[in-house]
């Protein structure tokens, strides 16, 4: 079971609407849930655990209604971000706790799998109250591991960790994505999706912003401006025919590069104008490429577009 289907999905709290109206599709493979603080990406991932009950909309996993379900809670592991956990207990009593909970046959030799997973058995013996914020992440995962569920939910599963934590981390989801689980991870820190998924979906103030990679959100956003670099046989005879051109809005040259800056007015009309400005002025184009493709230029153009 890995396919999670959010349909028309809202969910208010007293006159709070944390997720407005928000479908989309998860698949296998490890995606991002990208947006700022407050955004409703926890909200969303508590619905889709079958944690918290949509408000109008349905959650399903594989056709199967997420909210209330026995049956999906044991293909399904959350991670959430805040949990109250038992300090007294050890780390390894904690994912035994858990895998009991599930009703596992072998919860020792299940917890002894998990922890091995998430790295965790040089610590496992220690009790949870002196653990650091990354060990007590790892643990939390270990416990939504322990049943080995098709789908894990993660809400901000990198706060906390230091860059050794966040590598190990981000591998194993790597790997996890890799074997055809479907991983879905929360995060508002814009390289951290980055480097990890290949498919983001981004929230904004509870609505779904957007969806894809991010170089495809980029392009979705055609009627904002662009920047490219441009290297050329004649850059000061391109920059005089861009700039009399209206798919140009800006042309800066930069001797010590030998290169244009150009500011475009759309991504498509600048990559259709382009060849053909270059060739009835017959210059030759050597390297055309975007200057803001980062994540971060995509976020700042989505939240701004709000
Ligand atoms: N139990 C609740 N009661 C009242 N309001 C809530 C509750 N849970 C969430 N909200 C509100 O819903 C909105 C979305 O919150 P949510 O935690 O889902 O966002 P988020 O994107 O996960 O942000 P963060 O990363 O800060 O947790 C916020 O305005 C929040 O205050």
């Amino acid at each position: 079971m890995t396919v999670i289907q959010v349909d028309h999905v809202s969910r208010w709290f007293g006159n709070v609407v944390a997720v407005n109206d928000v479908t989309m599709t998860i698949g296998p493979g490890v995606t991002g849930l990208l947006g700022p603080n407050g955004a409703g990406k926890s909200t969303l991932l508590h619905m889709m655990g079958g944690f918290l009950s949509p408000s109008t909309g349905t959650v399903t996993l594989d056709g199967a209604p997420t909210w209330r379900n026995q049956e999906i809670y044991r293909h399904i592991g959350l991670v959430p971000e805040r949990e109250s956990m038992y300090d007294f207990l050890t780390g390894r009593e904690f994912v035994v706790a858990n895998a009991e909970l599930f009703g596992l046959a072998t919860p020792g030799a299940d917890a002894q799998v998990a922890i091995d997973t998430v790295e965790m058995e040089y610590a496992a013996d220690r009790r949870i109250a002196t653990y650091s914020k990354g060990m007590r992440q790892r643990i939390k995962m270990a416990s939504a591991l322990v049943h080995q569920p098709s789908v894990l939910l993660l809400d901000e599963p990198f706060n906390g960790m230091d860059p050794r934590q966040r590598m190990q981390l981000m591998d194993l989801l790597r790997k996890m994505g890799a074997e055809g689980r479907t991983v879905l991870f929360s995060s508002h820190i814009l390289e951290e999706v980055e480097q990890l998924a290949h498919h983001i979906e981004v929230m904004v103030a509870g609505r779904h912003a957007a969806s894809g990679d991010y170089r495809q959100i980029r392009r979705l956003m055609v009627d904002r401006p662009h920047k490219y670099t441009v290297r050329t046989s004649d850059n000061r005879a391109l920059a005089a025919a861009l700039i009399a051109d209206a798919s140009t809005s800006g042309v800066e040259f930069d001797p010590r590069e030998d290169v244009l800056h150009v500011q475009a007015v759309d991504f498509v009309g600048f990559t259709r104008r382009l060849p053909k400005v270059a060739r009835e002025a017959g210059i030759r184009l050597f390297e055309v490429s975007p200057t803001d493709e980062s994540l971060e230029s995509v976020f700042t153009y989505l939240v701004g577009a709000r």
